[in-house]
Order: structure tokens, then sequence, then C-alpha cells
């Protein structure tokens, strides 16, 4: 079986290539990074480090294209590939999706069959949006036929892959535990036979319990450890005034998500208590610059911090007091190598405080949550 992964990172490489290994895919990763494609060709395999474990997975099977240089290989490697996979983030998905339309259309044209294609990025509707990017790549003529024989089933991805320091550029430290959630009523053809898939019929509570929880947790433990001046996700957990605080958000999202879902509070509970315990694992250094990476999109109406927030005041009908603190945390986010911290300090400073989180939350004027966000912010900084 052949698989085309898009984004040999910390998660293309520390989770998905892992897995499709494990499940006899021989897969062709795509990136821009060249070294890191030429290292792949030059090796074919690369380690899996288990932090604390002490193990390796060796992932074998492995080779890489260029999307730059090599445009036409990755067509047809598409065109020839039993499923494809992304882990590029999601401000990219619309880059890829010009290469994935000509593979696609091809395919449609060589009537080579079926084939599903899995965004695992950190957002709600992953695949579908990268549909959408697709299909406006497409020639109107082959769009419909798209519909027949390509899937794109949404999917939920869950392991803490930090940015890697490792003495080999291949190498990637992970920790231990996953989760990988695929919905299946848009799967075209065959189910792909990937160890460690959870198949489900709607991702929607596993999508919003993982990106409400780990990744509100995350941002929240980022965005206050920055503002604390920590560096590291571990030194800012280590900090009581972030814990007591991003303990206090995950509170708030798990009030909305066992309203909403019926979850048991009981078991809601201990997968709170067991993302915080990922948080503070001694054996992985997670940056916040990392975790906090892009707030614009953080800050986006449906992302991790303001959709929940919202959530919680149309349910609950209170103020999500410890939700609104992380949200002027992020505001106050100040990283001069980010590209888009910078871009929402220059907001701010174009357009006043609220003003921006308007626009980046598209919340109007007279929401609740911009006017306790304004005066929590002013009360921060
Ligand atoms: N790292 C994690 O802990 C983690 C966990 C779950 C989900 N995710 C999600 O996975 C996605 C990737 O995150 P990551 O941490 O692996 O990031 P990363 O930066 O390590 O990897 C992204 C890769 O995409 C490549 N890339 C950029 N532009 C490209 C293009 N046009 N074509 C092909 N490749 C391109 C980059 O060179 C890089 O190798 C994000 O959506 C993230 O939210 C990450
Ligand atoms: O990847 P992002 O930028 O959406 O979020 C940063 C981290 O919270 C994220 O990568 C987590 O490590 C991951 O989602 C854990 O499964």
């Amino acid at each position: 079986m052949k698989a085309v992964h898009f984004g040999a990172g910390n998660i293309g490489r520390g989770f998905i290539g892992a897995l499709l290994d494990q499940s006899g895919y021989e897969t062709v990763f795509v990136d821009v990074n060249e070294a890191l494609i030429d290292l792949l060709n030059e090796r074919n395999q690369y380690l899996v480090e288990l932090a604390g474990d002490d193990s390796y997975i060796k992932v074998k099977n492995v080779s890489g294209l260029n999307s730059m240089k090599q445009p036409k290989d990755v067509v047809e490697a598409i065109a020839q590939a039993d499923l494809v996979t992304t882990a590029v983030g999601p401000n990219i998905l619309p880059v890829i999706a010009k290469l994935l339309a000509e593979g696609v259309e091809k395919r449609i044209t060589d009537q080579s069959g079926p084939l599903n294609v899995i965004a695992c990025e950190n957002m709600i509707g992953g695949s579908e949006t990268l549909k959408q990017h697709v299909l406006e790549n497409m020639d109107e003529t082959l769009q419909n036929q798209l519909e027949d024989s390509i899937g794109f089933p949404n999917a939920a991805v869950d392991r803490i892959v930090p940015d890697q320091h490792n003495e080999d550029p291949l190498t990637v430290k992970v920790e231990p535990y996953y989760e990988w959630v695929v919905e299946t009523p848009t799967i075209k053809g065959v189910q792909p036979q990937v160890e460690g898939i959870t198949y489900v019929e709607d991702l929607t509570p596993y999508i919003e319990r993982k990106l409400f929880t780990v990744n509100t947790g995350h941002a929240a433990t980022a965005y206050l450890g920055s503002y604390y001046g920590h560096s590291t996700i571990k030194d800012a957990m280590d900090d009581h005034r972030v814990k007591e605080k991003v303990e206090g958000a995950l509170s708030e999202t798990g009030a909305v998500l066992i309203e909403k879902y019926g979850f048991g509070k009981e078991q809601h509970e201990a997968y709170i208590d067991q993302i915080i315990n990922r948080f503070l694992n001694p054996d992985l250094s997670d940056e916040v610059t990392r975790v906090g990476r892009a707030p614009i999109r953080k800050l986006g109406p449906k992302d991790r911090l303001v959709r929940p927030a919202v959530e919680y005041l149309e349910r609950l009908k209170e103020d999500p007091q410890y939700l609104v603190t992380v949200i002027a945390a992020a505001l106050s986010y100040k990283n001069e190598s980010d590209t888009e911290a910078k871009e929402l300090q220059d907001k701010i400073l174009d357009q006043g405080l609220t003003g921006a989180f308007q626009e980046i939350s598209e919340l109007s004027n007279d929401h609740r949550l911009v006017q306790l966000v304004e005066k929590m912010y002013k009360d921060m900084n």
C-alpha cells in the first residue's frame, strides 16, 4: 500500500509516518524543506523516540518529494496512492490544494479508483476545508466526479510533538500517548486500514473534546506562561498562578462539553487530569513559542479560545472568567519571531484592542465577551 503524506514535520514524522509504516504502507513525504527530503531519500528510515520510555521505533519504507522542485512527481504519487494524509498547519492547506487537485484530476481521468484524503490538523472540519480548496483548483468538468470517488473524512489527532533539537535531524522525540479519530460517512471505497485509527460515525464530540481541552489548555499554558515570563510549558505549569488558571479554563470548557454532549462529569475530569499530566511530562521539553504559535488563528471564531467562551456564555448563562483571562493573555502575547504574533500587536496598535479582537473573533462590538476581554486586558496590561 502506498501513502502520500504532506508535511514531514513534527507530527508528520513523529505520529502519522510511524503509524503508516506499522500498518504496512510505503510513505512518500511531501515537503518544502529540502534538507529533510534529501535525508529521507538518503536513508529511507528514521527513528521515533518515545519520551520517558527510553525506547525507539524504527520507521522504514519512507522517501521524500520536494513539492517546489518535483511537482510532477507529487502529482504522479497522488495518482497512484491508496491514502493521502496531511499535517502542514491549517494556513498551508490552500497552498497544498493546488498539487492535490492536479493529482486528484489525474486519478479521476485515469479511473484509478477511490481515494481518501485525511487532513490531520488542529481544526474543526480540516479535511472538509481542504476539499473546498481542492475543488477551487479543479477543472469544472471533473468537480462532480470528485464527489463520487474522493473522500475527505474529517479527523482529530492528538500526540504532543515538540519542536526537535536532536543531533540527528530526522529523529523525532514524542510523548507515548496518541489518539487518531476519523469520521466514516464521507469515506470512499474501503476504509483505510491504519493501526491506531479509531473510526467513528460523528467526529464532532471527539474533535471538540480534543480541541477545547488539550488545545485550549495548551494555549492557556503558553499565553499565561509567556505573560509570567516562562519559556517552556512545563515551567509554566509549575507556576501555581498559571496552573490554577489553566485548570479554571478547562473546567469552563468542560462545563460546555458536558452540557453539549452529555459526557460523564467524572470521566471528563479524569480526561482533564490526564492532559495536565501530559503538560507536566518531565521527559518532554515543549516551548511556549511553539504551543502559542499563530495567535490570530487561535483567537479565531471557531478555534480553541473564543468558541468555547461564546458557548459558555450562551449555554451556562454566566461569564467565563478564566477563558476571558486566557484570551486577554493571548492578545498580550508578543514574539518577534512569530509572524502572526507581530501582526496581532500591529493590529492592536492600529485598531485598538477592541477593534483588533472584534475583527479576529468576528464578534460584534456589543458582545458580552468583547466587553469582558476589554476590561481584563486593561487590568492585565
Ligand atoms: N506537533 C504537535 O504536537 C501536533 C499534534 C497534533 C496536531 N498537530 C497539527 O499538525 C499540523 C502540523 O504541525 P507540526 O507540529 O507537525 O508542524 P511542523 O512545522 O513541525 O510541520 C509542518 C511541516 O509542513 C511543511 N510544509 C510547510 N509548507 C508546506 C508545503 N507547501 N507543502 C508541503 N509541506 C509544507 C513544513 O516544512 C514542515 O515540515 C498542524 O496543523 C498542527 O496543529 C500538531
Ligand atoms: O498545533 P497548533 O498550533 O494548533 O497548537 C499547538 C499545540 O497545542 C498542539 O500542536 C498540540 O501539541 C497537539 O495538538 C497535541 O495533540
